[in-house]
């Protein structure tokens, strides 16, 4: 299965995480989020990391000329988009980066709102379910309903994300079969500073999935 650590923002942390057993890395490039880096930041962050780990720059209602060109200062593998966007916006970000996954975000409301990642599969690579949060974009820490989630098959892979931790993930795992996990505030120790301690319980906890 793949496991997505997001919120990189410290270049130690982003080797020993890659080291633990993540196989993707996240790097929030939405200015108003505490766990904000630039493109420099990826940079160094990313210098050092074996290339079969995926390196995910997240963004929300960014336009494509400014994705492009952070993909490509940064050496991004791949593009979360976490904020509005539509399945059109998604097919003309492919037509600009086609060598690129795009990974289309929900940050889902109810079940009605769910039957809407059909609309997304035919042009992104991978759907991510977040929960929602009123104010909030992404980082809440607020779970989904997994429940709600045990029908979910989309025609393309996914990831679960929202408020997973190293103490519900055996739990959350039970319920849903994603084809990956993502976490964030679930193993930090404060916004961007991740607790290697908590990621190191995670691996453990998923043992050989
Ligand atoms: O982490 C952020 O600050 C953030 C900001 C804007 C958009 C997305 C963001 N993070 C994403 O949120 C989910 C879930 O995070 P958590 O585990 O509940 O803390 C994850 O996909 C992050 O990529």
């Amino acid at each position: 299965m793949r496991v997505k650590i997001c919120g990189i923002t410290q270049p130690e942390q982003s080797i020993a995480i890659a080291s633990l057993g993540a196989t993707a890395l996240g790097f929030i490039c939405v200015p108003t989020s505490p766990r904000y880096v630039t493109i420099e930041q990826i940079q160094a962050a990313v210098a050092q990391l074996p290339s079969k780990i995926d390196r995910i720059g997240v963004f929300a209602n960014t336009d494509i000329t400014e994705i492009s060109q952070t993909v490509v200062k940064s050496g991004l593998t791949g593009v979360q988009l976490h904020g509005d966007e539509s399945p059109e916006f998604c097919y003309q970000l492919r037509q600009s980066l086609p060598q690129v996954e795009i990974i289309k975000a929900m940050r889902v409301r109810n079940r009605e709102h769910l039957q809407t990642a059909a609309n997304y599969t035919k042009f992104v690579d991978t759907l991510l379910l977040d929960a929602y949060h009123p104010q909030q974009l992404g980082g809440t820490g607020k779970t989904l309903d997994w429940q709600m989630l045990q029908e979910f098959s989309p025609s393309c892979p996914w990831f679960l994300a929202g408020g997973l931790t190293p103490d519900n993930i055996v739990d959350a795992l039970s319920q849903v079969q994603p084809n990956g996990i993502d976490l964030s505030s679930g193993v930090e120790r404060s916004p961007g500073d991740k607790d290697l301690d908590k990621v190191a319980l995670l691996f453990q906890r998923l043992g050989d999935r």
